[in-house]
């Protein structure tokens, strides 16, 4: 895993007019294998029209980046991809999402199972009111680990893989509400990677944080992205070209255009995206 991220990756691409042309597939999506696949998706909460018939192929190990204007949808989305909007009442969704082939909404499908493995890291930081060391053992404990030797291992690796380990090694046990929002964040990404996730959420994970702490999770994006697969929800355009190879623009609760992020950024095919990411509305 490289911690390195080049000046160049941190420049965003020029926003330049388009030519309308096909999009041309990028060599790394067309070789990656199909991770989540949603087919004519359409959401509702009570009477409300959430999703409007959205299909979309998210690679592996890749990051996959939502992106469009205040109340489009793309929380709605993410939120389908690990069945949280289950949780809320009156909601309904037609249509179909399989994670690895398998259909996520499946009657027999253990929901518990698949948020272990579609993990979400939140906007706001919301580490629990216990220890660093609590907080990542917290789901593998739930999963029946006792092991004290099996926690610590997991407790490094995990804080290893989430780039807070040095800044925390000698303070394992004190709360974990010391820590920097930054660092908190990083965290609450550490104690998603100790549950051994395949896909990580993320619904705008920096919109709380300094520049400083954001540079530290995209970072960490670039870096995760090898083991895992990644959708980040961002208001960021900036951010969307940095981290992600692919990116989604959504509009009124459809998925206008969804393409390598080269493309939509200095490419896009429709119009409305174009005008989003030339920062003419939204
Ligand atoms: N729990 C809910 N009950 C009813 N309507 C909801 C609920 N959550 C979201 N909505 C509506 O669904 C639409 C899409 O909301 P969503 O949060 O997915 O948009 P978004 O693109 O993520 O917006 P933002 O960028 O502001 O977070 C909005 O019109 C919103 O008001």
């Amino acid at each position: 895993m490289t911690n390195i991220v080049s000046n160049e990756k941190q420049t965003p691409p020029a926003l330049s007019r388009p030519v309308v042309k096909p999009p041309t597939p990028d060599a790394n999506r067309v070789a990656s294998k199909s991770k989540i696949v949603a087919k004519d998706v359409d959401f509702y909460y009570g009477d409300f029209h959430a999703l409007k018939k959205i299909n979309i192929v998210v690679p592996e190990h890749q990051v996959t980046a939502l992106i469009g204007p205040s109340g489009c949808g793309k929380s709605t989305f993410l939120r389908t991809l690990n069945r949280m909007n289950d949780l809320i009442d009156g909601t309904r969704l037609t249509g179909s999402i399989t994670l690895d082939g398998q259909d996520i909404y499946d009657r027999t499908r253990d929901v518990v199972g698949l948020r272990k493995t579609v993990g979400m890291v939140f906007q706001k930081p919301n580490p629990f009111p216990m220890s660093i060391y609590d907080n990542i053992c917290y789901g593998p404990r739930i999963h029946g680990i006792r092991n004290r030797k099996m926690l610590d291992e997991t407790v490094e690796r995990t804080l290893r893989g989430a780039a807070l380990w040095e800044e925390v090694k000698d303070k394992l046990h004190k709360s974990a509400f010391a820590l920097s929002g930054g660092q908190q964040q990083r965290l609450c990404i550490a104690r998603v990677l100790a549950v051994e996730p395949d896909v990580i959420l993320m619904d705008e994970p920096c919109s709380a944080l300094d520049p400083n702490s954001t540079f530290r999770i995209e970072q960490l994006m670039e870096d995760l992205r090898g083991h895992y697969t990644i959708v980040i929800v961002t208001h960021n355009m900036q951010q969307a070209a940095r981290v992600s190879q692919q990116t989604g623009f959504f509009l009124r609760g459809e998925l206008r255009e969804f393409d390598d992020t080269s493309t939509i950024f200095t490419n896009p095919s429709d119009e409305e995206t174009e005008a989003y990411v030339s920062g003419r509305f939204g």
